[in-house]
């Protein structure tokens, strides 16, 4: 029988035009030799995703993992190519007979034709693409030392499943660069270390302060070359002996980690000291022979590990060592050829921190941004665990997250610049009790004492558009024992206010209270308004109704504070107990109450401030003057406004600027580029915001010569680089007029990519202009990017691709508006 099947089976051999290749799980007879062919071929099958072209799979996951493995099911067939030619794989199983145990093997079949030039080269793809997929999809695991090292395993392992990554860690650009290449370059090396006859191998040393990333770069060196990572804790480890084993356990493509190793073993610097009083003191064993005869890790162990002959069992591996104080550690452990790579992790460049905060918080920019790398370049320096942390924490506020970074900033700041201890700092910003340390001066000492030039910068400090340093240097004239006085103190405390440092100025309230200052009503005055600038109006108001005196300045801090925290009915009252206790108010209340008028949009509030200007004869100074035409523009009564504008004796360009931007705002796009010719007559010379005070007045006029004149006259005339609202206003003015190629011009030659605003007018336009253009960048996809929880937005999208007939994706995206639960607000107006 078996002879009849043998001469079957050549004959359909000999007839069909396919080649049938047998590739068992075993190699040769007794089968214990593992077939790594069939290895391979299972995982490339696995790598392909054969649901597609196969109907029946085994689904299998082991315990612990994430991942489903898929096998091809018994007697079924999986279909590929290669180089355009038709193959297939079957998965035999057979039962041994008189046996539990199973026969398996993969039959290839391929065109009888191709056999010679497609064999080697396709078998040679499977197992290359084997390898790769083994080595990406396989279970990573992190081991660490059980203190049993010299026995079978002395590592014990959980799932390596660490999500830092180096896309998600924050970096300087050039480290992250350099980094990515040299371990890219080690990863591929193989036959570059063989042929240099060296081992494949590198080294690292991270150090850096605690929460500078260490652990983290670690973790994503290891996810990005899909290695194991290895934990060595030394301090278990009880000889060198032990050490080679552990050494000899571990897998290639890992990652061998010693974290703090100054601290992990008595192998630092102070070895050398130590030798030294050693030999003086007449001993003639050195302390590494010492260690060696009682059976502990030694120096030339861990060298040994390394560096030495045993590091080169095993291939492709890293040693990481780890430390906060590079020059704590031995220098024979860290020589070049020992570690390979040095890298300093610090505390945040500008680069690391906007990374930072686009991972956190989705923000690619801020206004604050600007005060951050101010911050760091004057010293300020906080490590991306302590960004990391405040930004974690204030998730839901952007705006408080970043106002939270920027005062840690220039806390630290105040700390490097005294160059004293955290306990100094401590002192010096949270423990006002200090004060009673410090001997109050008297008006003559102060004269004639040593700091007096001291003070004198300290006053051109507190004026300078950097407050911070008049911190500091109050901050060192306290830490040489000059004590403030009544006048100082308001320089302070306005400085913690410019500087948002609202610990540090409570603080300073309290050492007003000990020396006895807090009822000058200047030093109140100061206080309850840097409160009210922080934003602390509780604090601010506990201050004013503690004040045994109150001025006009004291309730317009108070006023203004309130109308900063959106309080404005309370900031009324407070004016109409003001009138009350018979304070006149002046230019600054009456500015902070048109202020109020506007944000309750309330005209009747702000034409009764006007009457009680003229009919109390009070001089309309330029902020008034400005205040209140900003206030009869914005509700619309551009007349009144005109009228304010004419009868101001003194403008500043922010006057005129307002002026031209309520004309533009009215339709007016003639008077205003009148009034921006007479403006510069004046010898005003416009800046940003007023070339976009005009170059709205343009688009609202659709006025596109003056437009495109304008833009030219800012960046070529007065050197002013466009802003977004700059290009904002551009795009408008060409959509208004259906110009949608110049639009698009204009967004295809801005540096950065368009914001929500601008890509809603330019999609607007195409849509009512009905014109589509070729685009380069798909700006709806853009759009719903940027703001993808806007209802509008799906909207414009979807009237955007019917008006380009592309029908599929206007049902797609109504259909997507609707699963995210997304609606657009209907448009409304309000008759007043
Ligand atoms: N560069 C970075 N980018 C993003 N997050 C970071 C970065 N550096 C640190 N972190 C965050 O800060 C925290 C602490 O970081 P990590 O443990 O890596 O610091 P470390 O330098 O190893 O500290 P230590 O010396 O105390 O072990 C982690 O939660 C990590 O997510």
């Amino acid at each position: 029988l078996s002879l009849l099947h043998s001469i079957y089976e050549s004959l359909q051999d000999l007839f069909s035009p396919y080649t049938y290749f047998e590739i068992p799980e075993f190699n040769g007879y007794c089968g214990v030799d593992i077939n790594d062919l069939y290895h391979h071929v299972n995982l490339y099958l696995n790598s392909i995703d054969p649901s597609a072209t196969c109907r029946r799979l085994t689904l299998t996951r082991s315990k612990a993992s994430t991942r489903i493995t898929f096998t091809v099911a018994p007697n079924h067939t999986v279909h590929d190519s290669f180089n355009s030619h038709r193959l297939s794989w079957t998965h035999h199983v057979d039962t041994v007979q008189d046996s539990l145990d199973e026969k398996r093997s993969f039959s290839l079949k391929l065109p009888k034709r191709f056999r010679q030039t497609v064999l080697t080269s396709y078998l040679d793809f499977v197992s290359a693409r084997a390898q790769v997929f083994e080595r990406v999809s396989r279970e990573r695991r992190l081991y660490t030392n059980n203190g049993h090292g010299s026995y079978e395993s002395g590592w014990v392992s959980v799932p390596f499943r660490h999500p830092s990554t180096l896309d998600t860690l924050a970096l300087e650009p050039g480290l992250k660069e350099q980094l990515t290449q040299d371990l890219t370059a080690f990863a591929n090396g193989k036959e570059f270390y063989h042929r240099i006859g060296r081992s494949w191998k590198r080294g690292y040393l991270l150090y850096g302060p605690p929460g500078s990333g260490k652990s983290s770069l670690i973790a994503a060196m290891a996810n990005f070359l899909c290695y194991d990572v290895y934990d060595l804790e030394l301090t278990k480890v009880s000889d060198n002996s032990e050490l080679r084993a552990l050494l000899i356990q571990t897998s290639n493509r890992s990652i061998i980690v010693i974290e703090d190793i100054d601290c992990s073993l008595d192998l630092t610097t102070d070895r050398l000291s130590k030798s030294k009083k050693s030999k003086s003191s007449h001993t003639h064993s050195n302390g590494s022979d010492r260690r060696e005869e009682t059976g502990q890790v030694t120096l030339s162990g861990l060298l040994n590990f390394t560096d030495g002959l045993w590091s080169c069992c095993g291939e492709e591996r890293i040693i990481v060592f780890t430390t906060n104080h590079r020059d704590n550690v031995d220098p024979a452990l860290v020589r070049s050829g020992r570690m390979d790579v040095h890298v300093r992790l610090g505390t945040c460049g500008i680069h690391a921190f906007k990374a930072l905060v686009l991972n956190y918080l989705g923000l690619e920019s801020h206004e604050l941004f600007d005060m951050v790398e101010s911050c760091i370049r004057s010293g300020g320096a906080l490590t991306p665990a302590e960004i990391g942390e405040m930004l974690l924490r204030n998730k839901r506020d952007v705006d408080m997250a970043m106002r939270a970074v920027v005062t840690a900033l220039q806390a630290s700041m105040l700390r490097v610049d005294r160059d004293l201890t955290d306990q100094d700092t401590d002192d010096f910003v949270r423990i006002p009790e200090v004060i009673d340390r410090l001997v109050l001066s008297s008006p003559e000492a102060y004269d004639s004492s040593p700091g007096k030039k001291k003070k004198m910068k300290f006053l051109e400090y507190a004026k300078s558009p950097n407050p911070v340093e008049a911190l500091k240097l109050f901050s060192k004239l306290r830490g040489m024992g000059i004590s403030p006085d009544k006048f100082t103190y308001p320089f302070v405390v306005k400085a913690c206010g410019s500087c948002s440092l609202i610990g540090e100025g409570r603080a300073v309230h309290c050492m007003t209270v000990k020396a006895g200052f807090v009822s000058d009503h200047y030093v109140g005055n100061t206080l309850l308004n840097m409160y009210a600038v922080c934003a602390e109006i509780g604090l601010s108001r506990l201050v004013f109704d503690e004040m045994p005196e109150r001025d006009v300045v004291s309730w317009s801090s108070l006023i203004g504070g309130l109308i900063n925290c959106n309080r404005e009915r309370e900031a009324i009252a407070v004016f109409r107990q003001m009138n009350v206790a018979n304070v006149k108010p002046n230019s600054i209340t009456l500015v902070s109450l048109l202020c109020a008028s506007n944000q309750l949009g309330c005209l009747e509030m702000g034409k009764s401030i006007h009457s009680h200007v003229i009919v109390n004869d009070i001089e309309l100074d330029v902020s008034l003057g400005t205040a209140l035409l900003d206030m009869y523009s914005q509700c619309g009564e551009i007349d009144n406004a005109i009228q304010v504008f004419c009868s101001m004796s003194e403008k500043n360009l922010k006057t005129w600027t307002v002026m031209i931007c309520s004309l533009a705002y009215h339709g007016r796009g003639d008077d205003a580029i009148s009034l921006f010719a007479q403006m510069e007559k004046d010898g005003f010379k416009p800046d940003s915001v007023s070339f976009t005070a005009i170059l709205s007045a343009c688009s609202h006029s659709c006025l596109v010569r003056d437009g495109n004149k304008y833009f030219d006259r800012m960046v070529n005339v007065y050197n002013i680089s466009p802003t977004m609202e700059h290009y904002g206003c551009m795009v408008d003015l060409f959509g208004r007029v259906g110009m949608v190629e110049d639009a698009y011009e204009i967004i295809r030659n801005m540096p950065t990519d368009p914001n929500s605003v601008i890509l809603r007018s330019f999609l607007s336009a195409c849509r009512i202009h009905g014109k589509i253009i070729q685009l380069n960048k798909n700006l709806t996809k853009l759009l719903l990017e940027i703001q993808p929880s806007l209802g509008a937005n799906y909207v414009l999208a979807a009237n955007v691709s019917a008006v380009s007939g592309q029908w599929d994706d206007e049902a797609k995206l109504r259909i997507s508006m609707k699963e995210k639960g997304l609606k657009k607000s209907p448009g409304c107006s309000w008759v007043v």
